[in-house]
């Protein structure tokens, strides 16, 4: 049986840890700000800032809300980001994804200011990580590598297959394995037989958002199985909603080496590590 990897336990013990950092700052410094950016009223959004809110306050950083209405025309974000950038009490600010669809995402996400880009998706954050020199890191992939550090679980000289290309997870989860010494497989749809390559994979990051995609054929025994998945499916006996991961984790569990599960596993150190880029970011404006 796999050993559980507790992304909660972990992420509640790096808060604790990120709070109490903060709490012993020069009293004379103003606490690190977070600006929250959401546009329309995507409920799943919504409840992923109200949860960063929360992690905030928990840790003593200020929170900025602004909650735009789902028709804000991209001009209105724009001069918002810049006035964020400009902005001498906030250090991080994160654009909640996805946007409408009538935003361009990207020009947006390029215009926070590289040093503030608590999310790690700004092309000079992506190109630092690429090119190996420090950095802000985009948040899951950061989580994920904390994980395995947590866990002892070393990348070096291990086959690493990682599902999914965004921007947001696949793309720099794949890099900060390569980091790591792993030699890394990137698949995605279009790769020819899916399971096969898995089964070569001694670490396997899952993130396709489809909802217990991967069973256990799809398996190396023993492998580490990292699920990023957060799929929301309706439970077929109580007829609740329910999250689940892309992997299914029932038939996976018994013959994986380890394994996130979902909930509790890498979500809760993705709000984790953007708080942890944001007191970042704050310690290099203040040098403290
Ligand atoms: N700007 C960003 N947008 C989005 C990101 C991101 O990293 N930056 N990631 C996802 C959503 N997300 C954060 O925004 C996120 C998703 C899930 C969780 C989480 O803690 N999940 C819990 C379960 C919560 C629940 O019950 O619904 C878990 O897995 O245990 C945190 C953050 C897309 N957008």
């Amino acid at each position: 049986m796999a050993q559980r990897l507790d992304g909660k336990a972990l992420a509640q013990k790096i808060q604790a840890q990120l709070a109490t950092d903060i709490s012993q700052r020069d009293p004379n410094l103003r606490p690190p700000g977070l600006a929250v950016v959401m546009v329309g009223d995507n409920p799943a959004s919504a409840a992923y800032v109200r949860n960063k809110e929360r992690a905030c306050d928990r840790i003593g950083i200020t929170s900025f809300g602004s909650h735009l209405p789902a028709d804000t025309a991209q001009e209105t974000v724009a001069e918002l980001i810049d006035q964020l950038n400009n902005d001498e009490r906030v250090d991080g600010i994160l654009i909640q994804l996805p946007l409408p669809s009538h935003l361009d995402s990207v020009a947006l996400l390029n215009r926070i200011a590289p040093d503030k880009d608590a999310d790690g998706l700004h092309p000079e954050n992506m190109g630092r990580l690429m090119r190996g020199e420090a950095g802000l890191r985009s948040c899951t992939p950061a989580g994920v590598m904390a994980v395995l550090k947590e866990y002892n679980i070393d990348a070096t000289g291990q086959k690493a297959v990682v599902l999914g290309r965004s921007i947001l997870v696949g793309k720099p989860m794949a890099l900060m394995l390569l980091a790591a010494n792993a030699t890394v497989t990137m698949a995605h749809s279009r790769t020819e037989d899916l399971p096969a390559l898995c089964r070569q994979a001694d670490i396997l990051v899952a993130a396709v958002g489809r909802p217990n995609m991967i069973n256990s054929d799809w398996i190396k025994p023993g492998a580490t199985v990292i699920d990023v998945g957060i799929n929301r499916i309706e439970d077929e006996t109580s007829g609740k909603a329910r999250l689940v991961g892309d992997i299914d984790f029932a038939s996976v569990e018994p013959i994986a080496g380890a394994i996130t599960p979902v909930p509790g596993g890498i979500g809760p150190m993705t709000v984790t590590m953007l708080m942890h880029n944001t007191v970042l970011s704050y310690r290099k404006r203040f040098n403290g």
